[in-house]
C-alpha cells in the first residue's frame, strides 16, 4: 500500500478499527477515510454505494460488524444474522464496483465447526455443525468468505479474508450482559472490589447510577457482591485471547504483504483462502478469572453459574499460516489484562 493512499476504515471506533487507524498512522499512511455508524450505516445499501463514488477508496478494512458476548449473540440472533450480512454485504459489494484493489474482511474463529480438530486449521471450515450460541453470527462470516473468494475468483478482485480467535483491548466493550469475558470479568471484579471496600461512590460513578440504592439491583443481577462473582458457565471451556493491537497490527501486515495469488493454491477448487489470527495458546475460562482476580485485587471467591451457556468448549486457532506469512503477536495475556484494566481505571 503507498503511504499517500486513500484507506477507508470500517469501524474506526470500535476495539479493533481504533486500533487498525493507530496502527497504520504510525506506519506513516496519512489518507484514512472513516465515518461513523451515524454519518454512514453500513446496511444501507445507497448510502454506502454514494459513499464508495463519492471517497474513491483504493484499499478498505472492514472492521464494522454487530459485535457480542454469548449471551448477545444468543439473544439477538437475527440482528447478528441479518447487519452483519447487510454491512458485508454492502461494502464488500461496492469495493468490487469502485475498483478498491484490496480489501480485509474481519471475520471470526466462531466459523469452525464446534468439535473442529484443535488446533483449528483453516481448512476445518464447513466440516461439521457450528457451536449453537453463535450460529447465525458464524453463518454471516462464513458468507463474507465467499464472497471474498468468489469476487476474486469471477472478477480477480484482491479482497482477503482473516479470521481473529478472542480479542481484548482499549476501547473494549465492558457492558455487564453483552459484552466479551475479558472486560466483563475485568468490571465485575473491579465493582465486586469496591463493594468490599465500602466505596459506593465509586460503584454509583460506574454503573451510572445517581445512588446506591438504583446500583445494589444492577449488582445482584450480575452476581457481583463484596464476597464474590459469579462466573457464567462452568469455567471449563478454553479460549485464546490476542491484544487488539496485535490484531491491528497483523491486519496491516496481510494488507502489506500478501495478495490473493499467495494464497489461492494450486487446486482447481479454490477453498479456504482465509488466514487465522491469534497467539495458538489458550487458557480455560477458570484460570482466565483466577488471573483477572489477582490483577485487580479482588479478595473474594468465584461462583459458577451453571444456568448460563458454557459455549464451545475450546477454540485454539492454528497459526501455522500466519506464522508463514510472517507475523507473530508480541503482547501476552498476563501483560494485557494489566494494560486493560489500568485503561479501564483511566477511562472512568
Ligand atoms: N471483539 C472480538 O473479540 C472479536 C471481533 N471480531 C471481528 O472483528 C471486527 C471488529 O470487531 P470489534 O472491533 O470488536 O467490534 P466493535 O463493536 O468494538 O466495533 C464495531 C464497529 O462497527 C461499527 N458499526 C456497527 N454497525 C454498523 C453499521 N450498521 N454501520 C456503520 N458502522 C457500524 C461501529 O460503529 P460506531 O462505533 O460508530 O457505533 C463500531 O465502530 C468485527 O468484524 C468482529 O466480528 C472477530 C473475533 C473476535
Ligand atoms: C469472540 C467470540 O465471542 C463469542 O463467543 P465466546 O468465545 O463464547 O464469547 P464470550 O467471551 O462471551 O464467552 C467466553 C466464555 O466465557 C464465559 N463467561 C464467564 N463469565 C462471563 C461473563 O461475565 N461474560 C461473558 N461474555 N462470558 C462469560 C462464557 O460462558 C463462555 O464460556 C461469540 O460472540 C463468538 O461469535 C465469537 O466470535
Amino acid at each position: 500500500m503507498p503511504k499517500e493512499a486513500k484507506i477507508y476504515v470500517a469501524g474506526h471506533r470500535g476495539l479493533v478499527g481504533s486500533a487498525i487507524v493507530k496502527a497504520l498512522t504510525a506506519k506513516g499512511y496519512h489518507h484514512i477515510v472513516t465515518r461513523t455508524h451515524e454519518e454512514l450505516d453500513l446496511t444501507d445499501t445507497l448510502a454506502t454505494a454514494t459513499f464508495f463514488k463519492t471517497e474513491q477508496p483504493a484499499y478498505v478494512f472492514l472492521a464494522a460488524a454487530k459485535v457480542g458476548g454469548i449471551i448477545a449473540n444468543n439473544t439477538y440472533r437475527a440482528d447478528f444474522l441479518y447487519l452483519n450480512l447487510m454491512i458485508q454485504n454492502n461494502v464488500i459489494h461496492q469495493s468490487y464496483k469502485h475498483g478498491v484493489k484490496k480489501l480485509l474482511f474481519l471475520g471470526s474463529t466462531c466459523i469452525y465447526p464446534k468439535n473442529a480438530p484443535q488446533p483449528m486449521p483453516e481448512d476445518a471450515l464447513l466440516t461439521g455443525t457450528l457451536e449453537y450460541t453463535n450460529e447465525p453470527y458464524a453463518i454471516a462470516k462464513i458468507a463474507g468468505i465467499k464472497l471474498c473468494e468468489s469476487y476474486n475468483l469471477q472478477y480477480e478482485t484482491d479482497f482477503l479474508s482473516v479470521m481473529p480467535t478472542n480479542l481484548y483491548g482499549y476501547n473494549d466493550n465492558f457492558d455487564l450482559e453483552k459484552s466479551h469475558v475479558l472486560p466483563a470479568l475485568i468490571r465485575k471484579m473491579h465493582l465486586a472490589k469496591l463493594l468490599s471496600e465500602g466505596k459506593n461512590d465509586e460503584i454509583c460513578k460506574d454503573l451510572e447510577v445517581s445512588a446506591f440504592a438504583k446500583a445494589q439491583p444492577i449488582l445482584k443481577k450480575f452476581g457481583i457482591s463484596a464476597e464474590s462473582v459469579e462466573i457464567w458457565g462452568t469455567g471449563s471451556p478454553r479460549r485464546e485471547f490476542l491484544w487488539s493491537q496485535d490484531m491491528a497490527d497483523a491486519c496491516v501486515h496481510i494488507m502489506e504483504k500478501t495478495s490473493f495469488d499467495q494464497v489461492r493454491g494450486d487446486s482447481d477448487e479454490v477453498r479456504n483462502t482465509h488466514i487465522n489470527i491469534g497467539t495458538g495458546i489458550d487458557i480455560s475460562i477458570k484460570e482466565l478469572a483466577m488471573l483477572i482476580k489477582s490483577t485487580v485485587g479482588f479478595k473474594g471467591k468465584l461462583v459458577f453459574d451453571t444456568s448460563k451457556p458454557d459455549g464451545t468448549a475450546r477454540k485454539l486457532t492454528n497459526v501455522d499460516k500466519l506464522h508463514e506469512l510472517g507475523w507473530k503477536h508480541t503482547v501476552n495475556l498476563e501483560e494485557g489484562v494489566v494494560n486493560l484494566y489500568n485503561w479501564y481505571l483511566k477511562k472512568k
